[in-house]
């Protein structure tokens, strides 16, 4: 590589300190660079010319030797290559960074010829030295791009990939990218993911075998290592080791590929069997809700039509109760036009019973009775009078009530009714209206039995008519009229209202 690119006097077998100085001015490692990627460093800073080369190579000056380093540094970089510090070229720098960058280059330059397949991983298997170093090719790399197509079109799990150097981190991007899936899509996210990292696992042991074919086609003629180094066993040993080192790397590699693989398997096997019970329950619980959901339209269909059935009673029982409303008006207008018919005038005579043994009573009949009275040209004479209803000294309270009782329905009706009595002092007046004192169920008088039947039927009344009952209770004699239920203690004579 020297000779191609400069270095003319350059001793064939230089040792490293002469090897160190001649690359220090940054030259002809910015020579290489371009040579296998044109352009890739945009200014070199050459010296005037090969006659005033000095051994050392440093014909210009430190900066723009510092420069050349630079800009060669960065170019490497960007092109994934491993690099090394400024000082590495310095007497007890690490020199084998900048043989690791050397072999790069030239990996990079046979990778570009034998198709453009990337081989700056050949500094990777020495991550103990240059992994720092080490990063994925920015442009360029052929690789690289069919990477980044795969990678957006993997929603940049590739990506992560790629960066990752632990395959039990990649398990992890997988578990990661599976887990807000929908279930439904799993198996074939899985599937998809399956066969990108088969793709994935077979482009990188090409690239392994395309490493390991150069890497053995290195050394029996190394150009770089005869350039770079007198061989003596311990470097022979180093680069062994080396070797060895990244063949164990590789098989750890695909060793942990294949774990991911199988756990891939594994996965896939057993999302799919979650699935498959998950279908099952699905299918269940879809049974099951069509079962209730049948079960509820027929409970609803039989809910309307007992609906509709009330419904129709209602109508019947409403239709009824007016009828019976109406029956009922009916019967009431004719019971009370019967009661009309009995006159609204009715006239009952009582007798009492006589403490004489023979009293002036002839005959009672229903609807008269018979008086004698005093003879007359020594005749006997008799006197007949009529009533509604005549009534004997043996009748009872009960008898003489069964004729007024229906007039107690009149006044719920909206009739006025007045019952008195009248007669002498002594007849019997009070004992008919309101019986004895201490009256019981037998005994009671008129004005109980009405007052309950009053009270009976506004009773039964009570759910279509609001009854207001008030009492009041009167004394008429000698032409004075007295509150009998006043409260102020002296019974007020009429007429009760104040005169304000
Ligand atoms: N049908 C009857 N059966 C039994 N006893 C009677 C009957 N009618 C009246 N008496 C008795 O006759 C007496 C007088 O009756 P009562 O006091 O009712 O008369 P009255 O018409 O109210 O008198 P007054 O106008 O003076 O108040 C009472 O002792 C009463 O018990």
């Amino acid at each position: 590589m020297v000779g191609t690119v400069g270095g003319k006097d350059l001793p064939l077998e230089p040792s490293e300190e002469e090897f160190m100085a001649l690359l220090r001015n940054g030259i002809i490692l910015c020579t290489a660079l371009n040579k296998i990627q044109p352009g890739a460093v945009p200014k070199v800073v050459e010296t005037p010319s090969d006659a005033d080369l000095p051994s050392d190579g440093i014909a210009i000056s430190v900066y723009q030797c510092f420069e050349n380093m630079k800009n060669f540094l960065v170019a490497a970089e960007r092109l994934g290559l491993p690099t090394f510090e400024t000082s590495d070229l310095e007497p007890g720098g690490t020199f084998s960074r900048v043989v690791d960058c050397i072999l790069a280059i030239k990996a990079y330059s046979q990778g570009n010829l034998v198709g453009k397949i990337s081989l700056w991983r050949y500094g990777s298997g020495n991550n103990s030295r240059s992994s720092n170093r080490v990063k994925a090719p920015k442009e360029s790399l052929s690789r690289a791009a069919s990477t980044g197509d795969r990678n957006r079109a993997n929603g940049d799990l590739g990506h992560d990939h790629c960066k990752s150097d632990s395959m039990s981190s990649l398990s992890a991007l997988v578990h990661e990218f599976i887990r807000d899936k929908n279930q439904e899509e799993i198996p074939e996210l899985i599937e998809s993911l399956l066969g990108k990292v088969m793709e994935e696992f077979e482009q990188r042991m090409l690239i392994q075998q395309e490493m390991n074919k150069i890497t053995q086609e290195d050394k029996p003629s190394s150009e770089v290592r005869s350039l770079v180094l007198k061989p003596s066993d311990d470097d022979e040993e180093m680069v062994d080791n080396e070797e060895l080192e990244v063949k164990q790397e590789e098989n750890v590699d695909k060793e942990r590929s294949r774990k991911l693989l199988e756990q891939l398997e594994l996965d896939q096997h057993q999302n799919k069997g979650d699935l498959e019970l998950d279908v099952n329950d699905i299918q269940e619980l879809k049974d099951m809700f069509n079962q209730t959901k049948t079960g509820m339209e027929f409970l609803q269909k039989k809910h309307q039509e007992e609906i509709i059935h009330l419904s129709k009673q209602l109508l019947s029982v409403a239709s009824a109760a007016s009828g019976y409303q109406r029956v009922l008006e009916e019967n009431r207008k004719l019971y009370n036009q019967v009661q009309d018919l009995k006159g609204n005038i009715r006239v009952y005579c009582r007798v009492r019973p006589c403490h004489q043994k023979q009293g002036s009573v002839s005959n009672i009949d229903e609807g008269s009775i018979s008086l004698l009275v005093p003879s007359k040209n020594g005749k006997d004479g008799k006197k007949t009078f009529t009533f509604n209803r005549c009534f004997g000294p043996n009748s009872t309270q009960a008898e003489v009530f069964a004729d007024t009782q229906p007039l107690i329905r009149s006044v719920l009706d909206g009739y006025n009714v007045c019952i008195f009595a009248y007669g002498q002092t002594g007849s019997g007046k009070t004992h008919t209206m309101s019986g004895p004192n201490n009256p019981d169920e037998e005994t009671v008088g008129v004005n109980y039995r009405a007052l309950r039947d009053l009270f009976l039927i506004s009773e039964q009344r009570k759910d279509t008519i609001h009854y207001e009952i008030k009492v009041q209770m009167l004394e008429i004699y000698n032409e004075t009229v007295r509150d009998l239920l006043s409260t102020d203690g002296v019974q007020r004579r009429y007429p009760f209202f104040s005169a304000n």
